[in-house]
């Protein structure tokens, strides 16, 4: 009888000694999007890991019979990736994969390999635009753009008359590690979101801007230079802002675009934010002090807005994807 055989079900006896083996595996919990905040005063350092973990052992049992005695939960994997980053810190991927390889292995006799694979990604800080502190006071440095150049585009059409230039980029994440909140939204029946006070804010920004430029009489922008110009803006505005909301945010990063680059009469963003979700670390008796988080890819909230100069035709259509 096995140990999941219900009765009925139990057709072992019918096959006895069954010419099948089990070969090689393998479990665990892969791609654990963990996000560490260290807090140095106004100076925020971030690291930013996907943590796979694999573990293997004495597992034919569970395998074979179903039994579970020798199997370590994927679930609990995933809370000590958490719980590690709270008590041991994260001073480098391969320092925080070893700790957590050799807990797995000298902490379950059944467990005899693990192979911890991590991915990181880079952030960069947003240098300052040095008009924000006019005190002189240092510029905080909780704002980071995600290393990796983002895509440029532009689209150009010329029906023999006028022309329209529209450019942009996509996959430009930025994140800050504080100065931001969402609250006093409105509560239905539905509603379970706790308002924040001091949330981590990111997005991967889509952007696209219209050239009052039409006529080739007239005098082109520099394309260059204002792209680097526009984006220069849109980091500074972001990193610059203290925000209630994302649309908050969008409408400021693109309200400084349209006062400071005078070729661009509209600019259109999709914001996809980019929810980073405290780890509840009570149960591991760890306090949490806003420095664990658990970065969700989906589903994602999807902030979309234009700004435009007054006067200026909105011409950039809603759905960035068909451009
Ligand atoms: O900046 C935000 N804007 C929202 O509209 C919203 N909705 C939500 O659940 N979180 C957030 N955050």
């Amino acid at each position: 009888m096995t140990v999941n055989s219900r009765p009925g079900h139990d057709d072992s006896a019918e096959r006895p000694g069954r010419p099948v083996v089990l070969g090689q595996n393998q479990y665990g919990k892969a791609e654990n999007r963990v996000v560490k905040i260290t807090r140095d005063g106004a100076t925020h350092h971030i690291k930013d890991l996907s943590v796979s973990v694999s573990l293997s052992g004495d597992m034919d049992e569970v395998h074979l019979s179903g039994s579970n005695a020798n199997v370590l939960p994927t679930d609990t994997t995933k809370n000590t990736v958490y719980a590690f980053a709270k008590e041991h810190g994260i001073a480098s991927a391969e320092q925080f994969g070893i700790h957590l390889a050799r807990h797995f292995v000298t902490s379950q006799e059944p467990i005899h390999r693990a192979r911890i694979r991590i991915e990181e990604y880079a952030w960069e800080r947003i240098e300052p635009s040095g008009h924000a502190h006019p005190d002189g006071a240092a510029a905080p440095e909780h704002s980071f753009v995600r290393k990796g150049q983002e895509t440029r585009l532009t689209q150009i059409t010329f029906d023999g008359t006028s022309w329209e230039v529209i450019s942009g980029l996509k996959d430009l994440v930025v994140l800050n590690s504080t100065d931001s909140e969402f609250w006093g939204y409105v509560k239905d029946k539905y509603t379970t979101l706790p308002e924040a006070y001091d949330r981590i804010l990111a997005t991967e920004v889509s952007a696209r801007w219209r050239f009052n430029w039409s006529d080739d009489e007239g005098e082109m922008p520099d394309w260059d230079l204002s792209y680097e110009q526009t984006r220069r803006h849109l980091l500074q505005a972001f990193a610059e802002t203290y925000s209630l909301s994302l649309q908050q945010t969008l409408y400021e990063m693109g309200a400084r675009i349209i006062e400071r680059r005078d070729e661009i009469d509209e600019i259109r963003f999709s914001l996809p934010n980019k929810h980073h979700f405290l780890v509840d670390l009570a149960p591991f008796g760890l306090k949490n002090d806003n420095e664990v988080y658990y970065a969700a890819d989906r589903p994602y909230g999807l902030i979309e807005a234009t700004v435009l100069r007054e006067g200026a035709e909105a011409r950039i259509p809603a759905d960035l994807t068909n451009l």
